[in-house]
């Protein structure tokens, strides 16, 4: 058996809700050029002139209000996962963030100086859908920092699970229970993109957002596509849970700038869905492993505002896979999987 590691790497969180601190994190996060795709030299216009000198009080104030005493939600989460996850393996269980602290190259360090002879570290990204500015990112950097430390293990790169059984059974049960009560309605709201980022990753050049109904038409491109994995998630776990057509749908959240992003936007479904006779409405957030800023202020306190304001009577939010059993438990197969 080959000494190994496991690596779980999310997005990574400001060190304090202090307006300093969150603008050092949008600068790192907003300039990666995965994230805002534009030349060099615009990207810092964009992103230091303009778009961090007005988001980041607004963005500490919603920190503040789901920071808690251990720290953000996402890190004290990932660190509970973690946990969790140590509990069942025997591999030792590290965490890193694409953005902020722990590094990648920190974790690598921490466990060779911990488990030296180690062989191989297995890379969990906490995003089970590719997407250029999520899963690529993440995944490039932690390469990144392997190859420059020139660590004598080999890093194992777990590929998106958007729509591995283990994972998709997780999901639905960890959606279950909240479907028992009475509603209306389940969206599915999913973090969004720039529509040019599918563009920029279709393959094909033909293929997405280009051919009717494209995610549901078969192409090389979806290897790479955001929005055909998030509606194959959406779709089979429908199918898990017995959903009928209409009872459910998706839409995508986040949206930065004025560019065009995936639609729906959920903003506008939240404003929309009191008029259609969606008066209890159940969401569930796929495109996030840990709650986070996304899921408790935009989701559970703007987006329930938002629908409730409009007419809504009930919002009921699910949290993420969390530290949900079923969650650690597939976890443990995706490293248990000797090659
Ligand atoms: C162009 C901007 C952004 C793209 C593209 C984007 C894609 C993307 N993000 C996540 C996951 C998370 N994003 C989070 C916060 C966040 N996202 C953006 C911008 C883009 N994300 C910003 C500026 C922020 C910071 C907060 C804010 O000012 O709104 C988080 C939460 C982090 C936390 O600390 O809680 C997550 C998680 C995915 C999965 C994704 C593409 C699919
Ligand atoms: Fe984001
Ligand atoms: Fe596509």
């Amino acid at each position: 058996m080959k000494k190994r590691g496991i690596l779980l790497m999310n997005l990574g969180s400001p060190d304090s809700t202090s307006v300093k601190d969150v603008r050092k994190y949008l600068n790192e996060f907003l300039m990666d050029e995965r994230v805002i795709d534009v030349p060099y030299l615009l990207r810092v216009l964009l992103v230091k002139g303009i778009i961090v000198t007005f988001r980041a009080p607004k963005s500490a104030k919603a920190y503040a209000s789901i920071w808690t005493d251990e720290g953000s939600p996402l890190i004290v989460l990932t660190k509970q996962l973690q946990a969790a996850l140590q509990e069942q393996v025997e591999e030792p269980v590290e965490i890193c963030m694409r953005y902020g602290t722990p590094s990648p190259k920190a974790a690598y360090d921490k466990l060779m100086k911990e488990h030296p002879g180690l062989e191989e570290v297995i890379l969990v990204p906490m995003y089970p859908h590719y997407a250029m500015s999520s899963y690529e990112t993440a995944v490039e950097y932690a390469k990144l920092q392997h190859k420059e430390g020139n660590y004598p293990f080999k890093l194992d790169i777990v590929p998106p699970y958007y729509e591995e059984p283990n994972y998709l059974h997780a999901l639905a049960e960890s959606i279950r229970p909240y479907l028992e009560q009475e509603f209306d309605h389940i969206l599915f709201s999913y973090h969004g993109v720039p529509e040019r980022h599918i563009f920029k990753g279709d393959c094909t050049g033909t293929h997405c957002l280009k051919v009717a109904n494209c995610c549901e038409v078969a192409s090389p491109a979806h290897a790479q596509c955001y929005r055909h994995q998030c509606w194959v998630t959406t779709k089979k776990v429908t199918e898990i849970l017995g959903l009928p057509e209409g009872k459910w749908s998706m839409s995508f959240q986040s949206r930065l700038g004025r560019d065009e992003w995936l639609k729906p936007y959920t903003a506008k479904r939240f404003e929309e869905m009191p008029g259609e006779g969606i008066k209890k409405l159940v969401v569930a957030c796929p495109a996030f492993i840990s709650d986070c800023l996304e899921t408790l202020e935009e989701i559970a306190e703007e987006g329930k505002e938002e629908f409730l304001h409009a007419g809504g009577e009930e919002f009921v939010m699910i949290p993420c896979l969390n530290v949900h059993p079923e969650w650690v438990r597939t976890l443990k197969t995706y490293v248990k999987s000797e090659k």
